[in-house]
């Protein structure tokens, strides 16, 4: 959500540095107006949703154009005079224009009615926010807070270069949603964008997985294949889970990327990549290094642009937003009218959101599932569980709920108490590495953005 907008006419320069001390007003975004313009066309062009206008002349010609303008019913207006009496004042507080203040000013008075309209500003944000979202968004990207503007900005610099890039942040932090936006705003985008899981590519196949092979080249290569560099090419290649690609074969994806060239198995001829990589992980560049299984050389490589991105616990205010967008999605989707109640939305900005985003998204889930109309707390799942029930196997587990709802909750469960390490997921879950692969996928597919 952007900040609800304030414009400022006021040329008493007194009166105009105690305002802007008020940090009542800082909380707004800031609009000030340009001497020597009217004031009125610099208001509705900014579109703001309260204004501070000093009226110091009977003559002030915006102010009487003001009368008839619809700006006068879509913005919270807060005057400020010496006193004379002024008919156009007059008939605009008749017409509910809001506060008129006269000098002296008291300027507690002042700070507390603003601190009111901005929380009357966002509750209204809030009532409508069941079947719309209200957060910012850049590219696939949803989010409105500081950290994700600086993320929106460095995209939008990095995405017009060649440099490739290393994505580096928890699991569900968004790595796959920035490559795709990077790759969405860069000369590439009318070129595909293919995505591969390091981790889950087998040792037998990651050559033919990465590079393809021709006819013929082993048992069971009935046809030709096309590896993801091919099928990457013109556009980008995104390499999720990179420090878990087996080590020896980190040395041919760097040789690829020294040369541009490579080889399909089976193949005679050299074929020349033309694609950008960018990578992800979701441990520590350094400490993958340190432990000897990611290449340090191809590191350098793949980090020509190193992003980090944010956990949500870090992006204010956007756990909330988040929350009412994916709920808005789910509504939309199925013509329903859900609602968080008050506490349900407290209990998300207090929690810490361990797995981010993709937890957060299958919280909601759940408790779109779980709830009549109205989700409560307990209907918001979080993993951080007490004693008890790590202790009793049946804790948690309800009655007559759909069997696939149940799989997805305790895959999810499951990988999110793995910090999103799949191998361990699968294995506790006794399910192949490739079935939980596809499991998420399909998850994915059916979600709302
Ligand atoms: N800023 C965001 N706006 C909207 N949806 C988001 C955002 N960030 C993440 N998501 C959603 O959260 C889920 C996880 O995102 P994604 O797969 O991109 O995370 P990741 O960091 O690549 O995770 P992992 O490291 O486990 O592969 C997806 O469903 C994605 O759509």
């Amino acid at each position: 959500m952007s900040s609800p907008k304030l414009f400022m006419h006021v040329q008493d320069p007194l009166l105009a540095s105690n305002l802007l001390s008020l940090k009542s007003v800082r909380q707004y975004e800031l609009n000030i107006s340009q001497q020597g313009e009217n004031w009125l066309d610099q208001l509705t062009n900014a579109q703001c949703d309260v204004a501070l206008i000093e009226v110091n002349s009977l003559h002030d010609i915006a102010l009487k154009a003001l009368v008839d303008s619809p700006i006068l019913y879509k913005t919270e207006f807060l005057f400020f005079s010496r006193g004379t009496p002024d008919p156009i004042l007059d008939c605009l507080m008749r017409k509910g224009a809001g506060f008129h203040y006269r000098a002296p000013f008291n300027i507690k008075l002042i700070q507390s009615s603003l601190e009111e309209v901005f929380c009357e500003l966002n509750r209204s944000h809030e009532n409508i926010c069941t079947q719309t979202s209200y957060l910012d968004q850049f590219g696939l990207l949803v989010g409105s807070s500081t950290a994700m503007h600086s993320l929106y900005r460095t995209i939008r610099k990095v995405a017009a270069t060649k440099a490739n890039v290393f994505i580096v942040g928890e699991s569900g932090t968004g790595k796959e949603l920035i490559a795709n936006t990077l790759h969405v705003f860069s000369q590439r985008a009318e070129g595909p964008f293919v995505a591969i899981n390091c981790g889950a590519l087998s040792p037998e196949l990651i050559d033919s997985e990465l590079f393809g092979h021709v006819k013929g080249a082993f048992t069971g290569a009935h046809k030709d294949h096309q590896g993801v560099f091919e099928q990457a090419e013109g556009g980008t290649l995104f390499l999720d889970e990179v420090t878990e690609m087996p080590y020896e074969q980190q040395v041919k994806l760097l040789r690829v990327l020294e040369s541009g060239e490579y080889k399909p198995v089976g193949a005679q001829q050299v074929k020349m990549a033309n694609v950008r990589i960018i990578s992800a992980t979701n441990r520590t560049p350094k400490d993958a290094i340190r432990d000897e299984i990611f290449r340090e050389d191809l590191y350098f490589r793949l980090a020509q642009f190193p992003i980090m991105a944010p956990r949500l616990r870090d992006r204010e205010g956007d756990a909330c937003g988040l929350a009412q967008h994916f709920l808005a999605y789910r509504n939309t989707q199925d013509g329903q009218r859900k609602q968080l109640s008050s506490q349900s939305l407290e209990k998300i900005g207090r929690y810490t959101w361990p797995g981010n985003v993709r937890e957060l998204k299958h919280a909601i889930e759940r408790a779109y599932i779980l709830a009549d109309d109205i989700i409560h707390p307990e209907h918001l799942i979080t993993h951080d569980f007490n004693d008890q029930a790590k202790h009793d196997a049946t804790y948690g587990v309800p009655t007559g709920m759909r069997l696939d709802d149940m799989e997805k909750i305790a895959i999810l469960k499951t990988l999110k108490k793995n910090d999103g390490n799949k191998t361990d997921t699968a294995n506790q879950l006794g399910i192949s590495i490739k079935t939980l692969y596809n499991k998420l996928d399909k998850y994915e597919h059916v979600d709302f953005l």
